[in-house]
């Protein structure tokens, strides 16, 4: 089968713990190339954790996870950089490094995702700046920006290797209405471009108002709102 045609993201019978704790129990799906999924659930159902399990960042006891054509049962950490590549991540609380400006920001992730070449990285710096509507904020430490462009910035640099999909914890989580449903806005614009998004969130509002498939963690299980399309045609 061609690459293109799989599934970005393929869970088979996976099981995730914290400790000792079992979060996920058994839990199979599959996301495809260019589709939008949110993932929901109440707080401390385990959102964070399967995403952090597909982005290789939490081991898991049971299962399956192949994420843009790797499989995470078998990939090495020493290969897990080569994955990060192929993924976008974004966080609520921005993480950007606060003691250097934009530009710095995301040469350091170009240099240590294997960027060498200068002038490429200058163009891809810009091309993303423009992308994410901050062309001008190179120069700009991220305490001076307001924290949608920060949120800005990350999706930026999230997108500098121009992944397959996009893993976003509650990118909007802290940030006020109008805010966050720009941030919401530059996610779809990006997913009509091609690439997946997984979005953990609360923001039932921007569910109602931008219907896309659902995720839902309860009680250690997953429901697919895929499955009630189906089982109703
Ligand atoms: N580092 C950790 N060590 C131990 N237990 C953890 C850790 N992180 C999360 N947990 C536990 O795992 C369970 C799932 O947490 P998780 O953060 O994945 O939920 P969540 O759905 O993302 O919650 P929220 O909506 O509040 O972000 C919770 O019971 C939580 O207390």
């Amino acid at each position: 089968m061609a690459f293109s045609s799989e599934p970005v993201v393929s869970v088979k019978d996976l099981s995730i713990y914290q400790e000792d704790k079992l979060v996920l129990d058994n839990i199979t799906f599959d996301i495809n190339k260019g589709e939008f999924v949110y993932l929901i659930g109440r707080t401390g159902s385990g959102k964070s954790s399967l995403l952090k399990s597909l982005y290789a960042d939490l081991p898991f006891e049971k299962g399956k996870i192949y994420v843009a054509g790797y499989d995470l049962s078998k990939t090495k950490r020493s290969k897990i950089p080569y994955l990060r590549r192929k993924i976008g991540i974004i966080f609520q609380d921005f993480q950007l490094l606060h003691d250097r400006n934009i530009s710095d920001n995301l040469l350091f992730v170009m240099k240590a995702t294997g960027w060498k070449d200068n002038a490429a990285m200058k163009a891809r710096l810009s091309e993303v700046l423009m992308r994410v509507g901050l062309g001008a904020a190179s120069f700009k430490l991220p305490h001076q920006l307001s924290g949608g462009e920060q949120q800005r910035i990350v999706i930026a640099r999230a997108l500098i290797n121009e992944p397959l999909i996009l893993f976003a914890d509650e990118p909007t989580g802290n940030l006020d209405p109008e805010v966050a449903e720009e941030i919401f806005n530059l996610f779809k614009e990006i997913n009509n471009s091609g690439t997946a998004v997984l979005m953990a969130t609360h923001n039932y509002e921007l569910i109602n108002k931008f219907p896309n498939r659902i995720l839902k963690i309860k009680d250690r299980v997953l429901l697919d709102s895929k499955d009630d399309l189906e089982s109703k045609s």
